[in-house]
């Protein structure tokens, strides 16, 4: 017999690619566990399933940097709790944070697949009652437009986003004037697909060509320093609010000056904040620093 749930949990990581460097990710997960009935005629109460699995992805991979150990150029030290971790390839970046907040994977490359696969099997080894084996699908959502993976870490949040290297994959949604932009929303995905997005208040060292970001959270200190390049600066925090806001100002400014701009964008799947001009982005000016 087997029971299956889809969406039953979403994973939201950054991970390091050979290719492309830092970028984030959001997979939706379903699961299917083999099993046999019990008295009740069930295999394992649906009210049970999702706690449980998603506890287990949740402590474990959700909102962390998955780091492929066996791709080039990537080397993991430890000193104390924390970890560090240092690339070369496609470019060097050093990140530092409490050893929770990453991932290690004994693979060259990371993948969706693989990782379903591995946790699946995880979560195998100490079934609960009647249940023989559990498999996992690690879902991308769907999207027909533009989308971007990215990555941050938000240092005020109490819980897991305030790790440094977080991400997410999501949609966007421009409007000028009442009408989708679908040809500004692809350019600002590319933009921003594989970039990690700065609070410059976060910046506490820089040369010309790198940053490096660092700041104390509850679950301890963090630090990356990564090529300027790889970098968009806002000049806040980097909830999604905020990002929506400063993409407001940003296509007001650069794209469409005389539009009323309106823009959708999401943190992962199915959440995210809508914020237009003229509004949102006279508050928006005046709660930054040097705009008043
Ligand atoms: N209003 C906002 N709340 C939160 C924001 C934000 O930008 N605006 N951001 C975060 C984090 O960045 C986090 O990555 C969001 O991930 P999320 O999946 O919501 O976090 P949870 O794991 O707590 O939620 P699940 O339902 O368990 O997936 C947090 N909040």
């Amino acid at each position: 017999m087997t029971l299956f749930v889809n969406d039953i949990s979403q994973l939201d990581v950054a991970f390091w690619c050979p290719q492309k460097g830092l970028s984030g990710a959001s997979w939706a997960v379903d699961v299917e566990l083999d099993g046999h009935l019990g008295e009740d005629g069930m295999l394992f109460d649906f009210g049970e399933v999702k706690p449980w699995i998603k506890k287990s992805l949740d402590s474990g991979p959700d909102h962390t940097l998955l780091v492929p150990t066996q791709a080039p150029g990537v080397s993991i030290t430890t000193r104390g709790e924390d970890c560090i971790i240092r690339t070369t390839q496609p470019y060097a970046m050093e990140v530092r944070g409490p050893r929770r907040a990453f991932t290690l994977l004994p693979w060259p490359a990371i993948n969706a697949e693989r990782m379903a696969v591995h946790y699946g099997e995880q979560l195998s080894r100490r079934p609960p009652q009647r249940i023989e084996s559990v498999r996992l699908q690690f879902r991308e959502e769907a999207i027909e437009g533009a989308a971007y993976g990215y990555s941050h870490g938000l240092k005020r949040h109490a819980g897991n986003c305030q790790r440094i290297a977080h991400g997410h994959r999501s949609r966007l949604l421009i409007w000028c004037d009442g009408r989708r932009q679908p040809s500004l929303e692809q350019r600002w995905a590319e933009r921003l697909d594989a970039r990690y997005l700065v609070d410059v208040e976060d910046i506490i060292d820089q040369t010309s060509a790198s940053l490096t970001l660092g700041y104390r959270a509850s679950q301890g200190e963090f630090r990356l320093t990564l090529p300027r390049e790889r970098c968009e600066l806002l000049p806040t925090a980097t909830t999604v609010e905020q990002i929506a806001t400063w993409l407001v100002a940003q296509v007001s400014h650069q794209d469409a000056p005389l539009s009323h701009v309106r823009v959708q964008a999401f943190e992962g799947i199915g959440k995210g904040a809508r914020a237009e001009a003229i509004l949102e982005m006279r508050a928006w000016q005046k709660a930054t620093p040097g705009n008043q």
